[in-house]
């Protein structure tokens, strides 16, 4: 195709300004006939297509022929396919065929518009939240760009799809959402039976579907798709995801046993079916929201239509009653959807990460905590050995480490850091400290020769152990409960998970007899371990007082 744009090199193009804002998007880009990828769409390594990651040779996703929807046999065949692969293909499922190819053509018309045409819906110029003009995912947000032009339809009613939606392919758009709502229906029913739901009510229609987005996803010919990605690995944030596909393929879904991605061949007619995060949540894990991601094509421009079956904005989702009844922990916690939908936007496209946003975070925390406990102990064994203690029984072992509590630390970026203070200094009160800290780095220690500050450097798998008050008075002074602080960081948010190793509360503490044996003068009297810590919270940070 000619181009619509001059001829530019890239190296002299504005890419961001060229794609983003003149509404040129990556179809553009590939226009200009570039015989190289723009440097903003090169991904790591491990982001890019490695057929060694591949499942060439395995069978893919199920399709599932939907003639006879009432077959007990298809019911099982769906929501097996739910909960094995989180996707499915469906044949027979009575959208007409007629109004896949129209909403396949209306795509193809609207991404051949003007550029500038297309950028009367972009977030800049749009009239409306609900109609969207885009490229990539999120570019303010990703370090490498994604090889796609989208265009986001959220409905809202009839009316305003009418007078909102592109003319050029908002009617035929809303002839496949409505088309395909019956075949919608009957896959949530199945789905809902195999939870043991058997009734869908006003409510659970609300949370199930109560929203849907129409996208129209166009992947342009790519001039190096080995180095770039259409869609980063994701899983979609939906109840339900309906696909339409054309035939040049490139979807590829995680296998979620071997890890390997396969490839989701376009079958004639069918519509690929994928359960979402919303899912996921609602059947506490059962139904799986599985990885997915687009190559790019190096020979072929492709076309895809996702309609995104959703809760409504203000549903609160979390995992069903039905589920739970028979005893189930619940595994994700209830969330406003549209904060989850936010969540998910604000983000560069980073595989399963979204769903943490609902996980609850006491599982990772008690895994974490029961996970340390054997250093921990051999920790303390070591440190009792240098004090002469030959055996840790059982009254020594409630003293040592009768108690641990768990902290999960967030210091966001700061505006003035030099300023202020992350954690002013302080030492802590318990036996041990095993902190985890992440990248960022800040936290400092004091030299207690030269009373100089030193930096704690972040290794990355480490874990910096330090003694506390009830260890340095237990050991008389031997080992030291020494001041640290932490600083605050102008360009990052930084976080750190300490896990303190204490007495039980009511465990009376001071010198332990064995450091005391060889005649030694007690500098700690005993005291109730927990008037110690109230002690502590009474008063600000005030270093080794
Ligand atoms: C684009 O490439 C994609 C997309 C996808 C999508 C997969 C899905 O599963 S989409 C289904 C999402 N569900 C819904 O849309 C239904 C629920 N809707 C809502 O909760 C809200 O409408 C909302 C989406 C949260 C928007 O709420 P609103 O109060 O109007 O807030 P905004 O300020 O408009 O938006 C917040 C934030 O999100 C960005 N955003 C909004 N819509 C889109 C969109 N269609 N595409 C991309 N980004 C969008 C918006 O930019 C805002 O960020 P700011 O930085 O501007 O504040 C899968 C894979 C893909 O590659
Ligand atoms: O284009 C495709 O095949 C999949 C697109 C997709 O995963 C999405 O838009 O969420
Ligand atoms: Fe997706």
């Amino acid at each position: 195709m000619a181009p619509s744009t001059p001829i530019i090199n890239s190296n002299s193009l504005n890419i961001l300004d060229f794609v983003v804002n003149k509404g040129h998007g990556v179809k553009g880009l590939s226009e200009l006939g570039l015989k190289t990828l723009p440097h903003q769409y090169i991904q790591p390594p491990q982001e890019r297509f490695d057929s060694s990651n591949e499942e060439p040779n395995k069978d893919s996703i199920p399709v599932i022929d939907m003639s006879n929807p009432n077959d007990p046999h298809v019911a099982k065949a769906i929501c097996d396919a739910a909960q094995k692969w989180g996707f499915f293909q469906i044949v027979n499922h009575g959208v007409p065929i007629h109004v896949l190819e129209d909403v396949k053509n209306a795509t193809h018309k609207f991404f051949a518009l003007a550029p500038q045409e297309k950028q009367k819906y972009s977030k800049s110029q749009s009239v409306t939240n609900n109609v969207r003009f885009g490229t990539s995912f999120t570019p303010e947000a990703e370090k490498a760009l994604e090889w796609k032009d989208y265009l986001s339809l959220f409905f809202v009613s009839n009316d305003e799809a009418a007078s909102l939606w592109p003319p050029i392919c908002g009617k035929q758009a809303l002839e496949y959402m409505k088309s395909s709502e019956s075949v919608v229906k009957k896959l949530l029913e199945i789905l809902m039976h195999g939870l043991n739901v058997k009734e869908i009510d006003e409510t659970k229609q609300s949370i199930l579907m109560g929203s849907k987005r129409i996208n129209l996803n166009y992947y342009p010919k790519c001039p190096n798709p080995e180095l770039t990605v259409g869609v980063g690995r994701h899983s979609d944030v939906s109840t339900l995801t309906i696909l339409l596909q054309d035939d040049i393929g490139g979807l590829y879904v995680r296998n979620t046993e071997t890890m390997k991605w396969i490839h989701v061949p376009p079958v004639s007619g069918s519509l690929v079916i994928n359960v979402g995060d919303a899912l996921q949540i609602m059947s506490n894990g059962k139904y799986k929201s599985v990885e997915h991601r687009v190559s790019a094509n190096g020979s072929n421009n492709r076309i895809s239509v996702p309609i995104f079956v959703n809760p409504r904005p203000s549903d609160i989702i979390g995992p069903m009653a039905e589920v739970l009844q028979s005893g189930e922990t619940p595994l994700y916690k209830h969330v406003v959807y549209s904060d989850y939908v936010k969540h998910f936007f604000r983000k560069a496209h980073d595989g399963k990460a979204t769903v943490e946003f609902a996980k609850y975070t006491w599982k990772q925390a008690l895994e974490y905590m029961k996970s340390s406990e054997s250093v921990v102990k051999k920790l303390l064994e070591i440190l009792m050995h240098g004090l002469n203690v030959k055996e840790i029984d059982e009254t020594k072992q409630s003293i040592l480490m009768g108690s641990k509590r768990i902290n999960l630390n967030y210091y966001p970026k700061c505006p003035n850091p030099e300023l202020t203070v992350g954690v002013g200094r302080h030492s802590d009160v318990p036996t041990l400290t095993i902190l985890l800290q992440d990248d960022i780095g800040g936290l400092y220690v004091r030299n207690t020769e030269t009373m100089k500050w030193i930096h704690v450097p972040p290794v990355s798998g480490s874990l910096v152990i330090n003694v506390g008050d009830a260890l340095q008075i237990m050991s008389n002074d031997k080992y030291k409960s020494v001041e640290h602080r932490v600083s605050a960081n102008g360009s990052n948010n930084r976080i750190s998970v300490p896990i303190f190793v204490n007495p039980r509360p009511s465990d009376v503490i001071g010198p332990i007899a064995e450091v005391l044996q060889s005649g030694e003068t007690p500098l700690y009297k005993h005291v109730v371990y927990s008037d110690y810590v109230k002690h502590f919270f009474r008063k600000a940070h005030d270093g080794k007082v």
